[in-house]
């Protein structure tokens, strides 16, 4: 294992919740609790991938980190240093050291900036003025990019690029700051399937050119098998699972990584796989489940799971997972409880 970057202790996110006119003279406060005390190492040079389904938390999660959004409640440290450090200058300066890239490149680029502003713009406002400097950088990070002649791309505009090259602009204007960490948020499910490994194989590229470390947000297994070193499971708000991906694929030991693995097609036809079929209603974000949060929809909850409090158990080096229950202690839900 290697040294830590990042280290997020006891993380909490909680939403106020209005629930209308009656809720104004209630003294009750009603939050979406959207992390609720999550602790995560990312190690330097290391992607650790984040999946869950819609509603776990994950993109918050990521945007905490790039200081999008401010925590509730729990600290951040990158390189030893806090993130949430309140001295003006030393604030600008670390805000370079993390990075996002988003969803839909659409949306993302201005559209009246052409490639060069777009990617420039970080760099300007770091203070860098010197147009021919700034020619250059674009220039070079561009072909890190592998935008390909970089002169033929420069002075484009968005609506001149395909979605996968928006998405490469994207990538070189978060990595134009030499940023210490990338926080990818589905960077790739909005593109052509055919696409796809081309960007996962540069955000690779840049992990091992660069020494970038990356949080790579995804609900989707396969990407994440394909990119990441480690892999944590989230569940309303919780880490269910935490561990070596190809550890966790092959030996999943929470149940709802279980559920979600067991719902990954898989390309060879002769292979059967069992799928585990659970509720596919969404879960209620502000009446939480006493004990563990996946109990309610979990095939094998049984009347002790409502005393879990998501404490880790070990299973394996660097593998982790919260359920009270070893995996073969799993018995279908109704059967005798322990
Ligand atoms: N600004 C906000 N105000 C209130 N609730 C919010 C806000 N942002 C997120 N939430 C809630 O927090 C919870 C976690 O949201 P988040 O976007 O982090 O989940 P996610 O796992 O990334 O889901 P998705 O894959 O759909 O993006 C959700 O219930 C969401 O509705």
């Amino acid at each position: 294992m290697g040294t830590p970057l990042i280290q997020i202790k006891d993380l909490k996110k909680y939403y106020p919740v209005n629930k209308g006119l009656k809720d104004m003279f209630s003294k009750e406060k009603v939050f979406v609790k959207a992390i609720d005390g999550i602790d995560l190492t990312i190690h330097k040079g290391e992607i650790l991938g984040l999946a869950g389904e819609s509603g776990s938390g994950k993109t918050t999660t990521g945007e905490i980190l790039v200081r999008l959004q401010d925590a509730t409640e729990g600290s951040i440290t990158i390189d030893g240093h806090p993130l949430d450090v309140k001295d003006g200058k030393l604030k600008k300066s670390f805000r370079k050291e993390v990075q996002m890239i988003f969803q839909d490149p659409y949306e993302t680029l201005n559209p009246r900036f052409n490639v060069f502003d777009t990617i420039a713009e970080p760099l300007r406002i770091h203070g860098l003025r010197d147009k021919k400097v700034l020619y250059e950088k674009v220039i070079k990070v561009l072909e890190i990019a592998e935008l390909k002649p970089a002169e033929h791309f420069i002075f484009r505009y968005p609506h001149e690029l395909s979605g996968g090259q928006r998405q490469r602009v994207a990538i070189a204007r978060g990595i134009v700051v030499e940023p210490k960490v990338l926080v990818a948020d589905e960077p790739v499910s909005m593109l052509d399937v055919s696409i796809r490994a081309d960007i996962l194989n540069l955000l690779k590229r840049l992990r091992q050119d660069m020494g970038l470390t990356m949080l790579y947000v995804s609900h989707d297994l396969s990407t994440i098998k394909y990119l990441c070193d480690r892999i944590a499971i989230m569940y309303l708000g919780k880490i269910m699972e935490i561990g070596p991906v190809d550890e966790v694929v092959a030996n999943p030991r929470h149940p709802y990584t279980q559920v979600l693995l067991s719902a990954v097609p898989v390309a060879d036809p002769d292979y059967q796989k069992e799928r585990i079929i659970i509720d596919d209603e969404a879960p209620d974000q502000i009446n939480l489940p006493v004990g563990c949060r996946f109990s309610p929809r979990c095939p094998f909850a049984q009347e002790a799971c409502t005393r879990c409090d998501h404490s880790f158990t070990q299973v394996g080096e660097d593998h982790y997972h919260a359920c009270i229950f070893e995996k073969e202690a799993l018995k279908p839900r109704g059967s005798s409880s322990v």
